[in-house]
């Protein structure tokens, strides 16, 4: 029996950073032929960039140009066809693309320019894939209906914990199951600089590995700070809990003031210092909390030096838990991947 030829799947990507430019580089081979066996032949029609300006091209953008400029802080325009990108917003409205791949900053207290962004994408019938918990912390719920009464779907399997499958293990291998409260380590920069820390790194140079592997937040603060990790406890709490907790309302404090006598000291205590994100029911409502605690040697969140861990507490499968080892942000494009698979599916079976 012969196969179909794939079909195309235009994508238009806002942020073109760690994320956005992994991704790339892993289209044109491995997420290519993942793509391909759904029927799906990728093209990338359209990419913004804060500083870096914007390119769109219903034939397809060389990648690999597009890699090099950008590398070379040079600027997308040389790519672009048509009349000048206004705004990312302006480029969202008119990129002849069947998904958006949103990649923008974290903007912790409003989800912002994500939001509008997959708003627009979802209005005019668009897919929307992100990595950013902004949009799911703060309107999963809206995005989602918009996306339905459009016939597309909002997915954001990269939002927690990477390409690890968080919100497909729930909706898909859990059914049935209510979700109790989860224990975490959801930020990879902390536990980075705390582990960095216990093998005898400063906090400053720790932290400077993080960003030079590019998992740190384009600011830094988020992380170091706990937002980040807050922004992803609501997001797991309001898509795996049906809570409507917002970042703002969740007892939160980073690892700012902590440095390697903290460490030392924990450790002489059968310990190590980790940001851990904990969310629990009571009465009708989700409590959230992210703080640094002392986590014992041999507890499942530090056992094997993983970047992060999920654990769930469950009703019908009492306690499951997942695990990331350390990595990069090819982990995260892995999420954009899979999310696109899903798309590619979904296709296919119209
Ligand atoms: N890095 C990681 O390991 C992970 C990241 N994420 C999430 O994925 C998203 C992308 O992360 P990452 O690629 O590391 O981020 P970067 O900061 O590396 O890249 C962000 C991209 O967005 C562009 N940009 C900046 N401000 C705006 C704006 N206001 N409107 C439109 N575009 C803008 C930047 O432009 P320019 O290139 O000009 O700077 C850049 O291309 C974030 O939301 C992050 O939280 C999730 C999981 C892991
Ligand atoms: N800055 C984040 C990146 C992924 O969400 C982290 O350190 O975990």
């Amino acid at each position: 029996m012969s196969r179909a030829a794939p079909r195309p799947l235009r994508l238009a990507l806002a942020g073109f950073g760690n994320v956005g430019r992994t991704f790339a580089e892993l289209l044109p081979g491995p997420y290519g032929r993942a793509l391909r066996a759904e029927g799906a032949a990728p093209v990338v029609t359209a990419i913004f960039t804060n500083r870096h300006g914007a390119a769109i091209d219903p034939r397809g953008l060389p990648l690999r140009r597009a890699l090099r400029l950008v590398r070379a802080g040079g600027s997308l325009d040389a790519l672009h066809r048509g009349p000048p990108v206004a705004s990312a917003l302006d480029l969202v409205r008119r990129a002849p693309a069947d998904v958006l791949v949103e990649l923008t900053p974290l903007a912790p207290t409003t989800g912002e320019p994500a939001i509008s962004l997959a708003r627009a994408a979802l209005g005019r019938g668009l897919h929307v894939v992100t990595a950013n918990k902004g949009p799911v912390a703060h309107a999963r719920a809206r995005l989602a209906r918009l996306a339905a009464r459009n016939g597309v779907r909002f997915l954001h399997e990269g939002a927690v914990l990477d390409g690890t499958p968080v919100f497909n293990l729930v909706e898909r291998c859990l059914p049935g199951a209510r979700i109790l409260g989860f224990r975490g380590l959801l930020n990879s920069t902390t536990t980075r600089v705390l582990a960095g820390m216990e093998a005898g790194a400063s906090f400053e140079a720790a932290l400077a590995d993080a960003q030079r592997a590019g998992v740190a937040e384009a600011d830094p603060r988020h992380d170091l700070e706990g937002w980040d990790a807050a922004v992803k406890a609501c997001a797991l709490a309001n898509a795996l809990m049906g809570a409507d907790v917002r970042p703002a309302a969740v007892e939160r404090r980073g690892i700012t003031g902590l440095g390697p006598e903290d460490v030392r000291a924990a450790r002489g205590r059968g310990a190590v210092l980790r940001l851990v994100a904990r969310a629990r029911r009571d009465g009708r409502a989700v409590r959230v909390s992210v703080g640094p605690e002392e986590v014992a040697d041999g507890d499942v969140l530090v056992s094997r030096g993983a970047d992060g861990v999920l654990v769930l507490e469950t009703d019908l499968m009492r306690e499951i838990g997942i695990w990331e080892g350390a990595g990069g942000v090819d982990q995260t494009a892995y999420a954009i991947l899979s999310d696109l698979v899903a798309i590619a599916r979904g296709r296919r079976r119209r």
